[in-house]
This record gives C-alpha cells, sequence and structure tokens, in this order.
C-alpha cells in the first residue's frame, strides 16, 4: 500500500479500527435474523413472526425513527428471544466486526429479560459476556471486546439503577460503561441523575446518546447530561452554538454515525452536510461508528470510505483520524498501546 494513492476499499478494511457505538440487537444481519426465524419456524410451525426480510428486504436502509424502532419490537426482539438465538446472534455480530479489521469494539445493549422464560436481565447479561469470552478465545483476543450497558429511555429511575448495579457487578468481566438509548422523541433523562452519580462513583465511564432529533436536543436535557459528566457523545447533531464549546472545552469523544444519520434522515441532506464536517476540525476525537449495522449495512470500513470520499480525505488524514479516535476507549492504557502499536505497523506497512 501507498501513502499518496487514493483511499480505497482495501485500505479502510485493513485499517486497524475501532467502533465504540455499535448497538447489539440492532447490528445483528438479515441474514442471521433470517437463520434465527428459519430455525424458529423449523421447531414451530405456527410460529406467529414474519420472516424479518420483509420487513428487512435486501437492500433496504431508508428506515425512519419510527420504523426502525417498531422493527425491534415487531421482529428482532422475536426472533433473539432465548440464550441460545443471543449467544449465535452475539458471535455473528462479533465475526461481522472481526472480518471488517475491527480490532478493538466497545459493544452495547440494553439487558433485557425473555418473556415467557425464566432468562432475567442479569442472564442476558451473563450470556452475552460469556459469547464474548468464547469469541475472544477462539480469535486469541485479536479484537478486544468490552460491554456497555444502556438504560433505555423507557426506563424508570428505578430500572436505570438495576442496570447500573449490573453493570458494577460485572466490571470484572468486562463491562466499561453506561449508556443511554432509545426512542429519543421519548422520555425525561432528568430522572436517571441517581443511576449517573453511582456509576461514576463506581468507576463506570459513561456515554450517552446525544441531540438526534431537536426534541432529545432540548437545551434543558443536554445540560442534564452534560451535567452527568460523559466522557463520550454519541450523534451530537442538534446542538446549539454554545454547547458545542462546551464539548470542544471538554474535548469529549464524539461517536458519529454518518450512514445512521442520512439515511434515517436525521440530518437534512446528505453525506457531505454531515456534521462530521464541523467536528473533524475540532480538538474533540471522533469515532466513526456503524449504529446498527443490520439496518444501515454500512461496516466500520464503509464508514472511513464514505468520510474520505465526500470530505475528501488522504490516506493520511484518515490515519490521523483513526489514531485520534483511540483517545476516547474505555479500555485501560494497555489497550491504547496496543492499539497505536497495530497503527504504527500498519502505517509503516503502507509506505
Ligand atoms: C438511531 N440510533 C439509535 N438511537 C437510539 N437508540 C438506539 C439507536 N439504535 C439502537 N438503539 C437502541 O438499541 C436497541 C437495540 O439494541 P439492544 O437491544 O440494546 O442490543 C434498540 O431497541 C434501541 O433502544
Amino acid at each position: 500500500m501507498d501513502l499518496s494513492q487514493p483511499v480505497d476499499e482495501a485500505f479502510t478494511k485493513a485499517l486497524p479500527k475501532i467502533e465504540l457505538h455499535a448497538h447489539l440487537s440492532g447490528s445483528i444481519s438479515r441474514q442471521c435474523l433470517h437463520e434465527l426465524w428459519e430455525k424458529k419456524k423449523s421447531q414451530d410451525p405456527n410460529f406467529p413472526i414474519e420472516d424479518p426480510w420483509v420487513l428487512m428486504p435486501p437492500g433496504k436502509v431508508d428506515y425512519t425513527l419510527e420504523t426502525f424502532f417498531q422493527t425491534f419490537s415487531k421482529s428482532i426482539y422475536h426472533l433473539c428471544n432465548d440464550l441460545e438465538s443471543l449467544s449465535y446472534a452475539t458471535n455473528s455480530v462479533l465475526s461481522n466486526f472481526y472480518e471488517d479489521g475491527v480490532r478493538y469494539l466497545e459493544l452495547r445493549s440494553i439487558p433485557r429479560a425473555f418473556s415467557g422464560s425464566d432468562v432475567s436481565k442479569e442472564g442476558y447479561v451473563t450470556a452475552v459476556l460469556d459469547s464474548i469470552d468464547s469469541f475472544k478465545a477462539r480469535t486469541n483476543n485479536d479484537m478486544p471486546v468490552y460491554l456497555i450497558l444502556a438504560i433505555d429511555r423507557k426506563d424508570t429511575a428505578a430500572q436505570a439503577l438495576d442496570t447500573v448495579n449490573l453493570a458494577i457487578k460485572y466490571r470484572p468481566r468486562g463491562v466499561v460503561g453506561i449508556d443511554i438509548c432509545g426512542n429519543p422523541n421519548k422520555g425525561d433523562v432528568s430522572i436517571y441523575r441517581g443511576a449517573f452519580t453511582k456509576a461514576k462513583a463506581n468507576g463506570l465511564r459513561i456515554t450517552v446518546h446525544f441531540a438526534e432529533t431537536p426534541f432529545s436536543g432540548s437545551p434543558a436535557e443536554l445540560e442534564t447530561l452534560l451535567s452527568y459528566q460523559p466522557d463520550r457523545l454519541g450523534h451530537v447533531i442538534h446542538v446549539p452554538d454554545d454547547i458545542k464549546q462546551e464539548i470542544a472545552r471538554r474535548q469529549l469523544g464524539l461517536e458519529l454515525c454518518l450512514s445512521c444519520n442520512v439515511h434515517a434522515k436525521m440530518i437534512n441532506g446528505g453525506f457531505l452536510d454531515h456534521h462530521f464536517g464541523y467536528w473533524r476540525h475540532v480538538d474533540c476525537p471522533v469515532i466513526l461508528c456503524t449504529d446498527d449495522m443490520g439496518f444501515f449495512c454500512s461496516p466500520v470500513s464503509n464508514e472511513y470510505l464514505l468520510a474520505a470520499h465526500h470530505f475528501n480525505l488522504s490516506r493520511a488524514d484518515v490515519l490521523a483520524l483513526c489514531r485520534k479516535s483511540f483517545r476516547a476507549i474505555f479500555g485501560g492504557p494497555e489497550e491504547k498501546d496496543r492499539l497505536y502499536t497495530l497503527l504504527d505497523n500498519f502505517e509503516a506497512g503502507s509506505q
């Protein structure tokens, strides 16, 4: 590879990348969902859920936020509702990131009890951690994986506290942080102060979905979220100027999801209008992320390709972007050193 060549698919695929904003259930490929459906249908011909190909046909990426959230409740959560399908899906998601050249992953998920079974939220979390452990063992820990537990904006304050307690309990197994996600047109994040205070006090890191829609971009919500002392922010779309300045002052890590924001029409316009164009010039680590690869079908390598293509980035620009993104991981200094070495070696081999 030659650094003076334009950025192409081979380059972004081989680039040792990180992914910090991937929702487990939204990252399950359609093929994998279809396989889960076939299995359930063969076990029970009366299984009432339709083939996921219907709601998620090949090539469809234009989900509005409304159809996006409905797809979880109508389909995905019915297909991934027992421990066997959860571990099958988790393994498939991890393999897809690994094959795309991701070399450090923080996966996030809302702990979910399986209705009609005795699997609790804790059982869900330990099953995901077990799948991560077996994956890491199989791949010689070539892609370290950590878990972020997410509070759903539908949750009560008590449920959010339960999630934080689970995260604290499973920190020794690789839970590194807490997120708030879910439908950004609903909910009141100010009820989670106790949960976030406890998370911080117990050494968990914080990332929050931030200003995804005008509703969740109200000054009151943004000030509340910033008062929880987050380390990183996801999406960062509808942000007034004074808050942009505060984000820059704190040098917060920004998880930006180009394909998701463009395809789901969360921004006005196309890739060129994406706020990556603004934030890339600010001294905050920017991390290009997939959000929900099962919906938007763009692996991390393609997000780098899109950024390079639309914002005219050279290979050196992409390397610099990637290097700066490592500052924002929740893993410790040894993980950062490992990533810097991987990138140095990649760069040396590219010259
Ligand atoms: C547009 N981007 C987004 N904004 C807000 N929340 C999102 C999201 N993408 C995914 N989720 C949240 O993550 C859950 C799926 O993964 P888990 O079941 O947790 O693994 C969704 O139900 C939604 O609440």
